[in-house]
């Protein structure tokens, strides 16, 4: 027996031996808050998530209750946990992987919306109670005075412009007045536990609706002074989630934003302006508040969609060659983005990148390539296959990797180069790439020592605001994830980002104290908790 489970714990060791949290010795106190998380977790798994499964015993209709389960519709229990909360407090490092246009809470930005009164909304279709589920608004900043006062009245001329606040104010009690207003223009910039659950529970049906919140929200975000108020939010928000440093995709795809006088004429060297001085702006505040230890910046990927053409592509490379030389310390990378499934993949741009690296040589500039790639269920298909394109691209990460831990030699060799992967896994549930977190395929890469970031990827259309609920349903889902591998992978994180030497070996110090600061809470808290053996 003894001889038995001498060789059962060494089999145990060489198969976990790769994961990255075994790579550094623990002091007594990580220890101690390591086993009392995973208290607290075997607890609530019976408190929390059995208790309510026995609640929802005998109705069919009800949703199956587990540590993992579907997020949209755990979101809400998810926040009552003892774990979620003690979370909340965990300095999380960087975010790698974000689209800026889909950061900030969908009210929010109604509300931004609701203060700038040349914002006009229209419609190309009457408005009926049946269609307002799948109406798609329009947005545009007018200056010119419209006559058009509401957009549920009989009289309304679809594709006439409505003042943004009469359209509100006017909306008929039949769509539940203004309040049915908000709902319903909140609906069309998120995604919604039926839609992805059942009325879009596929891959491809879930993006038709994803893609439509960006058409909802892009041209409010693309008006001037919404974006300056949009990124100061994003910013404070994810400070207060512990969050330190960020490296925001920004999709350039559209040449211009709408100036205050409502022309689309705001060339992206304007945006990346605005984005520096409301920053600056940002770090001011904090530091007056005492905090200014907790951020450490925001740097930008540039990134264009998949549907360019090969030749128009060179368009968006050599722009984004002249933000570089421009802003050099912000343009941190260059990425291609959207659904891999149906866009082109890599393979048909092989040349224009290939003349893009060139450029830089000839310039002696420097912009990495982070690409999204193998986001997808497919195995060998062209989604699949943009993994081999961005290794031989030379990519410094790879963006949702999803289809990674299929390709034994890519996992070989995202571990020997440290090409770490932007983790989304609440993304890829919502997207339907998997049912739930139990189902996801993180533990295969943390086991084979692939440095992982987990990232929120849109959390403004997901509702998984800042990084808290991310590492919930990843601590959940997993008995050999606890928080020492959370805060590897928060640690590796700012490791493999893209900030300069000096700036990294800054930020991890940042980092490292408010972990460590962040353990002794936890042992004071718990501590006695935590001196149980659990495993
Ligand atoms: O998970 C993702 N995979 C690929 N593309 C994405 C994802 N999330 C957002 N976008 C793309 O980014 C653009 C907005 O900046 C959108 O066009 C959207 O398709």
């Amino acid at each position: 027996m003894e001889q038995y489970l001498q060789n059962r714990s060494s089999l145990i060791d060489q198969d976990l031996s790769f994961r990255r949290d075994r790579t550094k010795a623990n002091t007594v106190s990580e220890l101690s808050a390591d086993r009392a998380v995973r208290q607290i977790r075997a607890t609530e798994a019976d408190s929390v998530w059995l208790a309510n499964e026995s609640a929802y015993y005998g109705d069919d209709t009800s949703p199956c209750i587990f540590p993992g389960m579907q997020f949209l519709t755990a979101k809400s229990l998810i926040m009552q946990t003892k774990l979620f909360k003690l979370l909340v407090k965990m300095p999380k490092g960087a975010l790698l992987h974000a689209h800026l246009d889909a950061t900030v809470n969908a009210r929010l930005l109604l509300k931004f919306a609701l203060e700038h009164p040349c914002i006009h909304i229209r419609l190309s279709r009457p408005l009926t109670i049946t269609s307002i589920t799948t109406a798609i608004p329009e947005f545009r900043p007018l200056t010119a005075a419209s006559s058009a006062l509401s957009l549920t009245s009989d009289g309304y001329v679809p594709g006439e412009w409505v003042p943004i606040v009469k359209a509100r104010d006017s909306f008929h009690e039949n769509f539940g007045g203004p309040e049915g207003f908000d709902k319903w223009i909140v609906d069309a910039l998120m995604i919604n536990p039926s839609e992805a659950y059942e009325q879009y529970n596929t891959t491809n049906k879930i993006w038709r609706k994803f893609q439509s919140t960006f058409a909802v929200s892009s041209v409010l975000i693309r008006y001037k002074p919404i974006w300056r108020k949009y990124i100061y939010e994003f910013l404070s928000s994810s400070v207060d989630d512990g969050i330190s440093y960020i490296e925001a995709r920004i999709n350039f795809h559209y040449k211009h934003m709408f100036g205050e006088d409502g022309e689309e004429s705001v060339p992206h060297r304007e945006w990346l302006i605005d984005l520096e001085e409301v920053t600056e702006q940002f770090r001011q505040t904090l530091k007056q508040q005492g905090r200014g230890n907790e951020f450490v910046g925001i740097k930008v990927i540039y990134t264009t969609v998949r549907h360019a053409t090969p030749e128009g592509l060179e368009w968006y490379t050599e722009d984004c060659i002249q933000l570089k030389q421009e802003f050099p310390h912000l343009i941190i990378g260059f990425d291609l983005v959207g659904h891999e499934d149906s866009l082109k993949p890599l393979i048909d741009y092989i040349d224009p990148l290939l003349k893009f690296r060139k450029r830089q040589e000839e310039l002696g500039i420097d912009i990495p390539f982070v690409f999204h790639a193998g986001e997808t269920t497919g195995d060998g298909t062209k989604a699949d296959m943009n993994l081999y394109d961005a290794i031989l691209l030379g990519t410094k990460r790879i963006g949702h990797g999803f289809s990674l831990y299929k390709h034994p030699k890519l996992l070989q060799i995202c571990r020997e180069r440290g090409i770490a992967v932007e983790a989304c896994p609440i993304s890829n549930e919502i997207l339907r790439l998997t049912s739930s977190m139990p189902m996801h395929p993180l533990p295969a890469l943390l086991n084979q020592g692939v440095p992982v970031a987990l990232c929120s990827d849109d959390p403004a259309v997901f509702g998984n605001m800042g990084l808290t609920f991310d590492y919930f349903q990843v601590l959940v889902a997993s008995e050999t994830t606890g928080l020492l591998t959370l805060g590897q992978i928060a640690r590796d994180s700012l490791q493999h980002s893209l900030l300069e030497p000096a700036e990294k070996e800054h930020a991890l110090q940042l980092w490292e104290s408010r972990w460590n600061f962040f353990i002794r809470s936890i042992v004071e808290d718990h501590g006695s908790v935590g001196d149980q053996q659990v495993n």
